[in-house]
């Protein structure tokens, strides 16, 4: 049995307390979205809608439909890259030709959301409860920092393993990109779709939704690698926290503003639709420069595009940006995301507050995670991160915070 770090390890997400909370917390919240985008009211703050029962919940079609496209993504996983594209290799392999989608047109999408999430959360809960039981046979070494307390519940929420795999296949990795996010837009597509059917052509709003969230999604797909330089690959256990996020919160709740605008049509002209282009582009601008910058940065800092930049060196060697992106604010990552946040949700009008949900809990998120991110780069680079922070004083937001 995998011995724990010791309960002198930094308790983070409030500890098993707060740990127990969020696991309850975390799907009764994205289950009371997603009952408030389809209610008249739409109020984010209303009080909770009830739960449908079982017979709503239950669907053996969306846990099968669920099960094939996890089936589908890790069948996807484990097909080498070079061979997607030759057509001769698919077809003796059989797997892109799986009829999952046979009889479901994905304008019945819509109507499944509940089920779906409800296996997406079941699931999730299966799928930690196993990630937990590997983590007690794995060596030592293939601990996550954090996660191992010693305390089951807060170890089960935040994950004990930090790269939890069976042979090649790695459970995290798989699970951050490739369900939740493709996922998600296939749910904002069906949406679309939905309206068309219901309203003869999908709306200006609905268009804009579903543009900036594939954009996203798509840049994300496209720089794939970068993902295995974030915290949740480097730092966090594989638990319940990431599970959960990635295979249900991350498709149900990020798909809001759709769902909304599903049930709530709203008006929107040309004018506003062009300010609320440019605030996105000014968003993905941001955040891809900031994130490239730093890509390029790590992986070759002689590179011509970076070598010019004013830098830091710190006692492991590596050097901290200090001009360009990285000198204007200590995350301009996040301020970039933050800005496309505020774009995905202004088409849905000012009437509701519940489409700027997804702005508020994201401000939340970057707000405790770059907190997160400080106290493990002052632990790694010292008096450096104090003189990085001397020189670069603001946080997300210049002059603000
Ligand atoms: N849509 C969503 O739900 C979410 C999106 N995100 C997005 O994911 C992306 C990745 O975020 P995240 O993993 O949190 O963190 P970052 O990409 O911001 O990475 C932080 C790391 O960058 C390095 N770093 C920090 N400052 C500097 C500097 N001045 N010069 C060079 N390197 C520096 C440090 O690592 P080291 O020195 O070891 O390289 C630090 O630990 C962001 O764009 C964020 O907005 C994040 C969470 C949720
Ligand atoms: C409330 C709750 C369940 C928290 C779990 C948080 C997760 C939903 C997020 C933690 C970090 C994430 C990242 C992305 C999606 C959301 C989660 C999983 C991300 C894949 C989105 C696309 C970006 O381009 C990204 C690849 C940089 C990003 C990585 C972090």
């Amino acid at each position: 049995m995998a011995p724990t770090q010791g309960p002198r390890a930094p308790l983070e997400f409030g500890g098993p307390l707060g740990a127990a909370a969020l696991l309850l917390l975390l799907p009764a919240t994205m289950f009371h979205l997603l009952l408030a985008a389809r209610s008249g009211p739409a109020r984010l703050l209303g009080p909770p809608a009830s739960l449908p029962g079982l017979e709503v919940l239950w669907s053996p079609r969306a846990l099968l439909l669920w099960l094939a496209w996890l089936g589908l993504q890790a069948a996807l996983y484990l097909l080498p890259a070079r061979k997607v594209a030759e057509g001769q290799e698919l077809k003796d392999k059989s797997r892109l030709r799986y009829p999952i989608n046979a009889g479901l047109p994905l304008g019945a999408l819509p109507e499944m959301l509940l089920p779906l999430a409800f296996v997406a959360t079941l699931t999730a809960f299966i799928f930690s409860l196993f990630l937990y039981m590997k983590a007690q046979v794995a060596p030592v070494s293939a601990l996550a920092p954090g996660g191992n307390s010693g305390n089951p519940i807060y170890d089960f929420f935040l994950g004990r393993e930090l790269n939890p795999r069976i042979c090649f296949f790695d459970f995290k990795y798989f699970c951050e990109l490739r369900p939740g996010l493709i996922g998600w837009v296939l749910i904002n597509l069906a949406l679309l779709m939905k309206e068309a059917e219901l309203r003869g052509s999908p709306s200006l709003a609905m268009w804009l939704v579903n543009g900036f969230q594939l954009l996203y999604v798509g840049d994300a797909l496209w720089h794939e690698e970068a993902v295995l330089t974030t915290m949740d690959i480097t730092h966090d256990g594989f638990g319940f926290m990431l599970a959960f996020g990635d295979m249900a919160w991350v498709p149900f709740t990020y798909s809001l503003q759709a769902q909304f605008l599903l049930h709530h049509p709203q008006p929107l002209g040309l004018p506003m639709a062009s300010v609320i282009c440019l605030i996105n582009a000014t968003g993905y601008y941001i955040f891809r420069g900031a994130n490239s910058q730093k890509n390029t940065f790590r992986k070759n800092p002689s590179d011509p595009r970076v070598a010019g930049l004013e830098t830091i060196s710190t006692a492991t060697g590596r050097k901290l940006l200090v001009s360009g992106w990285w000198g204007m604010v200590r995350h301009p990552n996040y301020l970039g995301d933050l800005i496309m946040a505020l774009a995905w949700s202004l088409p849905c009008g000012v009437s509701h507050l519940l489409p700027y949900f997804y702005l508020l809990y994201f401000t939340a998120l970057l707000v405790h995670r770059e907190a997160r991110d400080e106290r493990q780069c002052l632990q790694k680079y010292g008096l450096a991160w104090q003189e990085y922070c001397r020189r670069v004083p603001y946080r997300i937001m210049p002059y603000i915070y």
